[in-house]
């Protein structure tokens, strides 16, 4: 074994299936077959008897002789008296000496019979043994994945007891000084096991039965001692961090004690310190601690050993083809996972990266799939087509994409739109969501953006930059921009002058927010090397809100709202025009009415100026209109 290696991902895979040899997940046991959804068998079934197992009726009637009814039309109604009939309902059994049905609406009912008006031929309306499922008939093979209609089918064709295969199980041992039960509340340096959860579900995902071990500080002693006794009681042990080259990564070296490390280090990103070894026959893998290091590592490879090693096949990821919105570089090195949010504009698919650290969980709740970058590729360009793995299958014409820059008030809007509708939005200030607008890869954006020479809010950007493409600008609310400052002022700051010699966090280029402050320090000739921290940019804001919370910034520009999220003192400068610039296709599309009556009710408009500093009176109504040229 080499130490930290980097196998490539598919080579470690075959490899270690080899070492594995014959080792399977294949121990078996018989379950009553009304506990057997989503359990696979592990034996083929035959039908023990028939359904129906006898001739029945397929409908409320009379069972009759065909024979008897053949002269019967309209013009020649037939009476049959009683002896000639039997009344049924749907499902008794048709008595031998009868082999047809009328419906009971084709009769009309007479003293002691009925009269009919047409024939009846043989075999109408009678269900004969068998017609479902046939005795001795093969219904399901080994690896049947049992869902309900299989188990109605099982119990009617009398199978009551399955052979199954039992459920995998799977230890999961959390370790790391670091790291608390989940239940408690975390001090500072102390970390949550939030990853063992992870793992749980996955595994019951997979249809395996987790167990979860009590967490296991950095100590050799112990964790041999855990992962022995895990081993005794499990068909796969997962142990959770400590696989990097730290010196307290004790698990590759407890693997070796008890058994045999065969890889340690694979070539993707994130995830490559897992650790794959052998004690026994079993298999014991050591899991990087990052969230998302470890969810790959899941999803990529112990995901396929698992269904492998259980006889199953495996559970695909669907795959779509999208244009991305940004370029991505990708390390050589390594097979990357990059999380992505996947929207769907004009039945195109629109690709846009996420952050990619291994520690923000984020990235694949708010993600939708994968774009894997192979070993030995530098990424992609913007604008080139990729392919895409799902993390679940969804319907994206029920989501809307909304890339600029961000409110709470979008926020509010987005609870509206659920459950039938989400909001996929991206915060990229206004001037990048006035682009993606432009190119076609968002419904519509939030924009915030002042005109320096006429005071005005937006239009112009839209006529300057959307002249071709066509757009429509609906007002969502007017919002009161000024400087958040910590609690009770304490450096008296009331101006935008009295920012000299102060420390702001500032807001990216391109937001509104940004070009605002510009826009009131050059009306007051205030340059940016009078202010320190003014090259130090922030996407949201939450983000500067939160860098005055902790006083790495004596203030910063931003909305009242956000001040008041973070409970820190707002000085009032400015009452800007936050509206959504909407898409001509998108603003035709019955989905946007939905979105505008939404913007015009009282309960919507209410509750975002709750949160202060907002002004709702005319939200919803449409401010200008750019036509689209063709
Ligand atoms: N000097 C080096 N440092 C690191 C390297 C390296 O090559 N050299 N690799 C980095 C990479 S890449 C990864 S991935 C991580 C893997 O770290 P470990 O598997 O050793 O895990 P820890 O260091 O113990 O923890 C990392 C991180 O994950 C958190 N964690 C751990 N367990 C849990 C849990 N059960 N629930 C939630 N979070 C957990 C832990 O607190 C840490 O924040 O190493 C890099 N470092
Ligand atoms: O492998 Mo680490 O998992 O890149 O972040």
């Amino acid at each position: 074994m080499v130490y930290l290696n980097n196998t490539p991902v598919d080579e470690l895979l075959q490899g270690f299936l080899k070492v594995l040899g014959d080792y399977r997940f294949n121990s078996v046991e018989t379950i009553s077959v009304i506990d057997g959804l989503d359990r696979t068998l592990a034996e083929n079934i035959f039908a023990k008897r028939s359904v129906p197992h006898y001739h029945s009726s397929a409908m409320d009637g009379y069972q009759v002789r065909a024979e008897d009814t053949k002269m019967a039309n309209v013009d020649n109604p037939i009476f049959l008296s009683q002896e000639k009939i039997k009344y049924c309902d749907t499902g008794e059994l048709i008595e031998p000496q009868f082999d047809s049905v009328i419906k009971i609406e084709d009769v009309h009912k007479r003293d002691n019979g009925i009269e009919i008006i047409g024939g009846a031929t043989k075999w109408q309306n009678i269900r004969p043994i068998g017609e479902d499922i046939t005795a001795h008939d093969l219904l399901f093979t080994v690896g049947r994945k049992l869902q309900p209609m299989d188990i109605a089918a099982l119990i009617a064709s009398g199978t009551y007891q399955i052979k199954v295969f039992k459920k995998p199980k799977v230890a999961i041992i959390p370790t790391g000084d670091e790291i608390i039960p989940w239940q408690k509340e975390p001090k500072e340096g102390e970390i949550p096991d939030s990853n063992s959860q992870l793992f749980a579900n996955m595994i019951k995902q997979w249809g395996g039965e987790p167990t979860v071990y009590p967490v296991t500080p950095d100590n050799f002693d112990l964790l041999e001692r855990v992962v022995k006794e895990a081993w005794e009681e499990n068909d796969l042990i997962l142990v959770n961090a400590g696989s990097s080259a730290g010196s307290e990564d004790y698990t590759s070296k407890v693997i070796n004690h008890l058994g045999k490390v065969y890889y340690h280090g694979v070539a993707i990103k994130p995830g490559k310190p897992a650790i794959f070894g052998k004690i026994g026959e079993k298999p014991v893998i050591g899991i990087p601690g990052y969230p998302v290091s470890a969810y790959v590592v899941m999803e990529e490879i112990i995901k396929k050993l698992y269904f492998y090693l259980k006889g199953e096949k495996l559970p695909k990821r669907k795959k779509i083809e999208g244009k991305l919105t940004k370029p991505v570089n990708s390390d050589l090195k390594f097979q990357e996972y990059v999380r992505v949010k996947v929207g769907k504009i004009k039945e195109q698919y629109v690709v846009t990266p996420l952050a990619r650290g291994a520690a923000l969980m984020s990235t694949v709740m708010d993600g939708d799939g994968f774009l894997i970058i192979p070993q030995n590729s530098e990424g992609y360009r913007a604008g080139e087509v990729v392919q895409v793995e799902l993390f679940e299958d969804k319907d994206f014409d029920d989501i809307f994409v909304c890339i600029g820059s961000h409110d709470l008030a979008l926020d509010i809007l987005a609870t509206y739109l659920a459950p039938q509708f989400s909001l996929s939005s991206a915060h990229v200030g206004s001037l990048g969501g006035i682009m993606a607008v432009k190119k076609g890869e968002t419904h519509f954006a939030g924009i915030h953006l002042l005109d320096p020479q006429t005071g005005e809010y937006n239009i112009s950007y839209v006529k300057k930059y959307l002249k071709d493409t066509g757009a429509i600008l609906v007002h969502l609310a007017k919002r009161t921009q000024g400087l958040m400052v910590a609690k009770g002022n304490p450096l008296n700051i009331n101006s935008i002058r009295d920012l000299k010699g102060k420390r702001i966090a500032n807001r990216q280029k391109g937001a509104g927010t940004r070009v605002l402050l510009d826009y009131l320090m050059e009306k007051e000739k205030i340059k940016p090397g009078e202010i320190e921290g003014y090259n130090r940019e922030y996407f949201t804001h939450l983000a500067v809100a939160q860098e005055v919370k902790s006083n790495r910034a004596d203030a910063a520009m931003g909305i009242y709202a956000a001040a008041k999220a973070m409970d820190l003192d707002f000085v009032p400068l400015y009452e800007e025009s936050y509206d959504l610039l909407v898409t001509p296709d998108f603003f035709n599309s019955p989905n946007f009415k939905f979105v505008l009556e939404t913007l015009r009710t009282k309960r919507f408009r209410r509750e975002v100026e709750e949160l202060g500093g907002y002004n709702l009176n005319k939200s919803g109504e449409i401010i200008f209109v750019e036509e689209e040229k063709n």
